[in-house]
């Protein structure tokens, strides 16, 4: 596509220096710049895209968009937010590939990737091919690409919905992060759907506060509608058991359709049942009440498929499939996932690393636990300070056996995370533990019959980060590992 063809989608912007090259892609990455890249200069925390402009000529760039004055031999376009004006760009240049998919975004706290999933399969099966993007990476047909974080800058995001709509996939559904929010990674795409799953205490290290936090969420709530594609009408999903619902409800223009337990709402569970190996409830909608049976267990379970029922249905699924597919469908990897390798005792690994999801975990866990629960749970390293207390105070609450440990530590020291985990709490009343593969042996050691052990924070990951150092890990072979020592001397 020729520059000024492009330049048509942006607004007010000032151009310098003659030309209208053909662009081969967009990129923000002088990384990933080739010969023929339009490259945008974005400002960072950590760099400035600015400072990568003779690099990026030097590897063929053939254009720049930039937000402050930089000296360059070809074009450069200059706009007021460089990211935003990249959305715009990328969105044309792929050929504007959301208007023709049924786009479902799902922000919240807890709880994206697994709706993201269960919106997959159950979508899937009415053949509705679906696409996913999110923390375990995007994926669609037999197609798999990964990402370094959950929701994915725009360049990256238009070419996965390009090639989707090439490959004949009619939906896609994907995690929409507090970050990309702020950021404006998803301006540009059209959703047809946002989904708001619930708002508790995380990520207040980016955005200071609550009120903060929330707003960011709201984003995706004020854009939806903005777009010029006017011809699907577009909903917002929200749980109205949320505090946040209100403020979300009236942050949008279009219609609201509402889920939750607790609160009246448009799609509600009632009479719900919790065991170890499954939940049944009543779903009442406005076609009349349906009985579901699922896999699943807990209370935050229930909320997940209300919030996937309510999209499947506004694409087009009569609740009755719907219903019928929720009955086979299997947990997420990581999210309460059973390790069994003929123990007496439950292993469940979780991948909750906020207060609200530890907590959710640990009352689940207590609905059913016949004996004592031990959880292993440590906190992110350059993440929310405050949430450790938080989680700390948490698994001692709900726990006979509470053994504190590493999660990522990244950059910081692993010991002063834990300090700040436990500062609030008697000595005594937890087991600390730094090494994550000791806490877990420690953990599966102690446990007696019946009793549930509980690996919270890192679930599907494969790894843990110490420093920069990305070091392979992963809790279900490690607890595995721990059980079959255990069982091999004969405990
Ligand atoms: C706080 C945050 O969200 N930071 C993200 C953000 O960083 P930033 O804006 O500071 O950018 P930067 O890294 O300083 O780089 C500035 C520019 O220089 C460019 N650059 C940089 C280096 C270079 O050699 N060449 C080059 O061109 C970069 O591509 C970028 O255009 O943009 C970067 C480029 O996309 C991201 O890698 C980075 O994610 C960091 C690693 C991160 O940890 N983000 C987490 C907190 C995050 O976004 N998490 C959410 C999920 C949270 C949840 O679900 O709970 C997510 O969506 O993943
Ligand atoms: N609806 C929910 N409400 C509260 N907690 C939940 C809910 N759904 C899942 N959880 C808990 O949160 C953990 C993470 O779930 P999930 O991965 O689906 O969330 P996420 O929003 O994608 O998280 P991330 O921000 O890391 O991408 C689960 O392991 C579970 O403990
Ligand atoms: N999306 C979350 C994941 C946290 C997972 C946890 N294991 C950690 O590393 O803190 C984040 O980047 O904050
Ligand atoms: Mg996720």
């Amino acid at each position: 596509m020729k520059l000024n063809q492009l330049l048509t989608t942006l607004g007010s912007y000032r151009r310098e220096n003659e030309g209208d090259p053909d662009i081969s892609s967009i990129e923000m990455d002088s990384r990933q710049v080739q010969p023929g890249s339009l490259f945008v200069c974005v400002k960072g925390e950590r760099f400035d895209g600015h400072q990568f402009v003779e690099e990026v000529q030097a590897k063929g760039a053939v254009a720049l968009v930039a937000e402050r004055p930089i000296s360059a031999d070809i074009p450069v376009v200059y706009v007021s937010e460089a990211r935003r004006a990249m959305g715009m760009l990328v969105d044309t240049f792929y050929g504007q590939p959301t208007h023709q998919l049924s786009l479902i975004g799902v922000t919240g706290t807890n709880g994206k990737t697994t709706i993201t999933h269960l919106v997959r399969q159950i979508q899937e099966a009415a053949n509705i091919k679906t696409g996913i993007v999110g923390t375990m990476g995007i994926k669609f047909g037999q197609q798999e690409i990964s990402v370094s974080n959950t929701t994915p800058e725009a360049p990256v995001l238009q070419k996965a919905f390009r090639t989707m709509v090439d490959y004949d996939i009619q939906s896609a559904v994907m995690e929409v992060s507090s970050h990309a929010l702020v950021q404006g990674r998803v301006r540009g795409l059209d959703f047809d759907i946002a989904v708001f799953t619930n708002l508790t205490q995380d990520h207040l290290d980016y955005h200071g506060t609550m009120k903060d936090y929330l707003h960011a969420k709201s984003l995706l709530f004020s854009q939806l509608g903005n777009t010029y594609d006017s011809e699907r009408k577009k909903v917002a999903v929200i749980n109205n058991d949320d505090a946040a619902a209100e403020t979300l409800k009236q942050a949008t223009a279009v219609s609201i359709l509402t889920y939750g337990i607790d609160q009246p709402a448009d799609v509600q569970a009632q009479n719900i049942k919790v065991t170890a190996k499954g939940t049944q409830f009543d779903l009442k909608t406005p076609d009349g009440t349906f009985s579901v049976s699922m896999k699943l267990v807990g209370k935050f379970s229930v909320y997940n498929i209300l919030a996937a029922a309510c999209v499947c249905h506004l694409n087009g699924i009569n609740w009755e499939r719907m219903i019928e597919s929720i009955k086979d469908i299997e947990g997420v990897s990581g999210r309460f996932e059973t390790v069994e390798a003929g123990q007496n005792f439950s292993v469940i690994v979780d991948y909750s690393h906020t207060p609200d999801s530890l907590e959710n975990a640990l009352l689940t866990i207590k609905e059913f636990a016949k004996g004592r629960v031990i959880t292993v749970v440590g906190c992110g390293g350059d993440r929310d300070r405050t949430k450790r207390p938080l989680m700390a105070e948490i698994a001692v609450k709900y726990s006979d056996l509470a053994v504190f440990t590493s999660d990522n530590p990244r950059t910081e020291d692993p010991e002063r995370i834990l300090e700040d985990m436990v500062k609030g709490l008697d000595k005594g009343t937890y087991t600390k533990l730094t090494g994550r593969r000791e806490a877990i042996t420690y953990a599966v050691n102690q446990a007696a019959d019946h009793d549930v052990v509980l690996i919270a924070g890192k679930g599907h990951e494969t790894y843990q980060i110490i420093g920069t150092e990305v070091l392979d890990f992963d809790d279900r072979v490690e607890a595995r590992q721990a059980i079959k020592e255990r069982l091999a001397d004969g405990n």
